[in-house]
């Protein structure tokens, strides 16, 4: 019998939490035509992270591997997520995130795409940044990142830590693609990530209203 790197029953439970909560996102129209991405921690060097090409409102147990922490795949011949890197470069920089969430919703696409020329998207003034670790009042701004798109993850990554170097941040846009959030578990990331989609919506609609 081989012994793995990584406790099977923590992968099982990954398996299942990552399933049941990324089908209250599919069922919210946030993951189309097998998109987005999802992953948490399992240990201090492998993550959970989904398989790539699936139906991501349809995830059972087996769509849900184990990679390390520079992305490689740990005992299976599955292919993971093709943003792999985009997750596990969060993981090994921050030994507290624990969750990474990557969507593609409608909002998140069209908010990326009009605010790619500025780079980021400034949210101010909300109650609602309170969902945010760390925020306790409505009197303070977000600066959410615009990424340009790259199929190079490589790039991509490299853009991503070069803000890290110079902002705290829960999330960022890649334009004409998605939205990046995470936390330090499921809870705190999905909160993040809501609090992206409800903010980004606020904002469509107030330019919708002042055309
Ligand atoms: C059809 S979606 C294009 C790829 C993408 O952006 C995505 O989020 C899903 O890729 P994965 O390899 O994780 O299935
Ligand atoms: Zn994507």
């Amino acid at each position: 019998m081989t012994t793995l790197p990584f406790d099977a029953q923590r992968l099982s439970q990954c398996a299942v939490d990552i399933a049941a909560n990324v089908r209250e996102l599919s069922d919210r129209g946030w993951t189309p035509a097998t998109s987005s991405n999802f992953s948490q921690r399992l240990d201090e060097r492998h993550v959970a992270i989904t398989v790539s090409g699936r139906d991501k409102g349809r995830l059972v147990e087996s769509d849900i591997m184990v990679v390390d922490l520079d992305g490689q795949p740990v005992a299976t011949t599955q292919k993971s997520s093709a943003e792999t890197l985009l997750h596990t470069q969060l993981y090994k920089r921050f030994a507290d995130v624990g969750c990474v969430l990557h969507t593609h919703s409608q909002a998140q696409t069209v908010a990326s795409r009009l605010f790619a020329g500025a780079g980021h998207v400034r949210l101010e003034g909300y109650e609602l940044l309170k969902a945010f670790r760390g925020n306790d009042t409505h009197e303070m701004a977000v600066e959410l990142p615009v990424l340009p798109n790259s199929q190079d993850m490589h790039t991509l990554a490299a853009q991503v830590d070069a803000l890290l170097d110079r902002q705290a941040m829960w999330g960022y846009l890649i334009d004409g693609h998605g939205l990046y959030a995470w936390g330090r578990d499921m809870a705190e990331a999905r909160r993040h990530l809501e609090a992206f989609e409800f903010l980004l919506g606020c904002e469509l609609e107030l330019r919708r209203l002042q055309r």
